[in-house]
């Protein structure tokens, strides 16, 4: 590359180490304090226009508040560079290509770095510019302007008409930053040196890490031992790949972040015959997967690859564009990395991590906090601008009681340990009126328990024991609407819908007689046999005493929940089983909450399922009772839930209802209609739309 024009001219674009940067920062004013970010117009007045590329747009020459940086370089200094390819930076501009391509990567680590000694301090800022600790002065614009003539001597060596350095040792001199360093003498007096940095004044160490265009060793400043991070590109590689452009946009928008706190700083950059080099803080804390290795958050299969594909959002798959909310997005995904031990969307192959993502195909594991989940539930949007703001996100719960601002980074961080869920164990919801934990009553459970909530009278059933007579119901809800062609009852009302584990097994001969039997024979043909089953369903509980269960969606906010219903339950007539809970159509039924409710509700969901059933059974009670007048056929139920004889559901009165299968219904949905009849054999298709949105209000 000696002598290498075109190479020369083209990385001119980078401004990277040109002295004669220092020279045209220098004959600019540094913005009033009072708007430390100058506009775009000011901005690229500022910058050093004559060897900036065409291609590079105002934007990209922002300068940040600190024009001092000019003096090292061509510009103030970036920290870290994002991914060139996932920047949203990047991805906003129309022009850049859309699909990320990084065959090239050869990392093997995650993205995140943690800052040195994270969580507690902060990579210390300013010991290597200021004249604290032997570093570099801070320059002023005074001092800038004193640097100009050495500054402009060196341009004069770069710009056009001076010849590119000719060896490797004339790069080294050449490339170097140059700036000032501000002292003061022996007698008192403030004055300005030249100074330069290049690739001589470090010893490079150990590879720290690799990006797709870049290589980072760890390095040691030989005049102050401190020790960088620096970014190694190589000019051919960035050259080939047409990269140059995006150089300089990741340099110049991370300039605008050099004072904050929690992102890397970029110091100095410099140039040799073959690399450009970026000077950054180190982050010893290391990768954010190895801390997350070692507090055991991580599992093993994302310890194969994490990278940025796993965050791209789905507008830069689809549209090949993003915009800010797509960090909202990877904001999400790393809340969830964070919290799960791997990034929510990951598959095989990047290929099929993309389809996961466009898809919005991700799973949260059993005891993720359910205020984590919310957060993330609303980052992970597909349309980007209904994601959470950053304002929503800093008020959201999950962040509850955390400063944000300067206050932030003045905060020690917690340590970094595993979740744990606070319920191992799923409680279990035996429809008998307690749940585990709970001393089961035999004679009546609904005495301990809080009162129902609309309880309207009590009136003597016919076996002389009160039932409490519900006649008001709410309106119908949005729920209620979209669940509609499962509400066949008249005025029926879901009072309760959610995802359960529900175990049902046969019951054994006898139980129910002949019938029963013959039932369950029926039954088996469809539900393969008389084995135990145990599988997530979507529960609803009805005003009309009635069960409903479907099968379990795997979407969040109800979206995928699909309404093809598949059994119900009428919570009506009593049938003394040898086990209690709960019977019907020939089976036995038992209701977990899911690992994940178990955890986030700490066992309260047990009881609310249980209030709830009794709500509705009251509420079936007191509709028979109004309708009926005295021919109350539901007069035997006892008033509580709490013997193990209530069984629930009635093969007579509903003969079809156990005989709808999750297989015969896989494919379309069924609704049943009106009266007891209303689970007969007919059964209209709805669509699943119809109960979409439904559903996704209830969640
Ligand atoms: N300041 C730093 N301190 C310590 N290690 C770093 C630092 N910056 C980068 N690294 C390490 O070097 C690796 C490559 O970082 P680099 O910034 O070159 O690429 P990238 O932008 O993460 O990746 P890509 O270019 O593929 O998007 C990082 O994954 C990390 O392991």
């Amino acid at each position: 590359m000696n002598g290498d024009l075109s190479l020369s001219q083209a990385l001119g674009g980078l401004r990277i180490a040109n002295p004669d940067d220092a020279a045209e920062a220098s004959s600019h004013a540094p913005p009033p304090a009072s708007n430390p970010y100058p506009d775009a117009a000011t901005a690229a007045a500022a910058a050093p226009p004559a060897h900036v590329e065409a291609s590079v747009d105002a934007e990209s020459n922002l300068l940040g508040p600190d024009m001092q940086h000019l003096l090292y370089h061509d510009g103030p200094e970036a920290g870290r560079p994002r991914s060139s390819v996932y920047s949203p930076v990047l991805a906003c501009d129309s022009s850049a290509s859309a699909r990320p391509s990084r065959e090239h990567s050869q990392r093997d680590g995650q993205r995140g770095l943690v800052s040195p000694g994270s969580g507690s301090s902060l990579p210390p800022r300013g010991s290597s510019r200021g004249l604290r600790g032997g570093g570099y002065a801070s320059a002023s614009a005074s001092a800038s302007a004193s640097a100009t003539p050495a500054s402009q001597s060196a341009a004069a060596s770069f710009a056009g008409d001076a010849p590119v350095p000719a060896t490797s040792e004339d790069w080294k001199d050449r490339g170097a930053a140059v700036g000032v360093r501000r002292e003061v003498d022996a007698s008192g007096r403030a004055i300005v040196r030249q100074v330069k940095k290049g690739v001589r004044d470090f010893s490079f160490g150990r590879v720290l890490g690799e990006g797709s265009y870049s290589t980072v060793y760890l390095a040691t400043d030989r005049q102050t031992l401190k020790e960088y991070a620096i970014k190694v590109l190589e000019k051919r590689h960035i050259i080939k790949e047409k990269k140059i452009k995006y150089v300089n946009i990741e340099k110049n928008t991370l300039n605008r972040l050099t004072e904050h706190p929690g992102i890397v700083r970029l110091y100095y950059t410099f140039q040799d015959e073959t690399s450009l080099y970026y000077v950054l803080d180190l982050c010893n804390g290391g990768e954010l997967l190895g801390v997350l290795k070692k507090t055991g958050q991580e599992d093993g299969r994302a310890a194969s690859f994490v990278g940025t594909a796993e965050y791209v959002s789905p507008e830069l798959l689809t549209h090949k564009n993003a915009c800010k909310a797509s960090d909202l997005w990877a904001f999400g995904c790393i809340i969830y990395q964070l919290l799960a031990g791997r990034p929510p969307f990951k598959a095989g192959s990047e290929y099929l991590t993309f389809q996961k993502i466009v898809n919005l195909e991700y799973e949260f594991p059993p005891g993720f906090p359910p205020s984590a989940r919310d957060l993330v539930e609303r980052c992970l949007v597909l349309d980007p601008a209904r994601r959470l703001t950053i304002e929503h996100i800093k008020n959201h719960e999950f962040f509850q009681g955390q400063q944000f601002g300067k206050a932030l980074w003045r905060t020690k961080a917690p340590r970094l340990q595993p979740y744990v869920p606070p319920t191992q164990e799923p409680n279990i919801i035996q429809l008998n009126g307690f749940s585990p934990g709970a001393a089961p009553s035999p004679s009546n459970t609904t005495a301990s328990r809080p009162p129902l909530s609309h309880p309207q009278a009590t009136t003597p059933s016919g076996n002389g024991r009160p039932s409490r007579i519900i006649t008001e119901l709410p309106p119908p809800t949005q729920l209620d609407i979209e669940w509609s062609p499962v509400l066949t009852r008249n005025n029926e009302r879901i009072l309760k819908l959610g995802d359960l584990m529900v175990i049902s097994s046969p019951l054994p001969n006898g139980i129910h007689g002949k019938g029963s039997d013959e039932g369950h024979k029926k039954l088996s043909r469809f539900f393969g046999g008389s084995t135990t089953k145990k599988r997530q369903r979507l529960v609803m509980v009805t005003s009309s005493g009635r069960i409903v269960l479907a099968p379990a969606g795997g979407g969040r906010s109800g979206q995928n929940r699909s309404s093809r219903f598949s059994r119900q339950i009428a919570l009506g007539e009593a049938n003394k089983t040898p086990r209690g809970s709960l019977c019907g159509g020939g089976h036995h039924y038992t209701f977990e909450e899911t690992k994940a409710s178990a955890s986030s509700e700490s066992g309260r969901t047990a009881d609310e399922w249980i209030d709830c059933l009794e709500k509705a059974r009251d509420l079936a009670i007191s509709q028979n009772a109004a309708s009926q007048g005295d021919d109350n056929s539901f007069a035997d139920i006892p008033s509580t839930m709490s013997s193990p004889a209530s069984t629930l559901g009635n093969r007579a009165a509903y003969p079809e209802a156990y005989g709808v299968s999750d297989r015969s219904t896989r494919n379309h949905l069924s609704k049943s209609h009106g009266g007891h009849d209303d689970v007969g054999p007919k059964r209209n298709r709805f669509s699943k739309r119809q109960s979409r949105s439904g559903l996704g209000s209830a969640f």
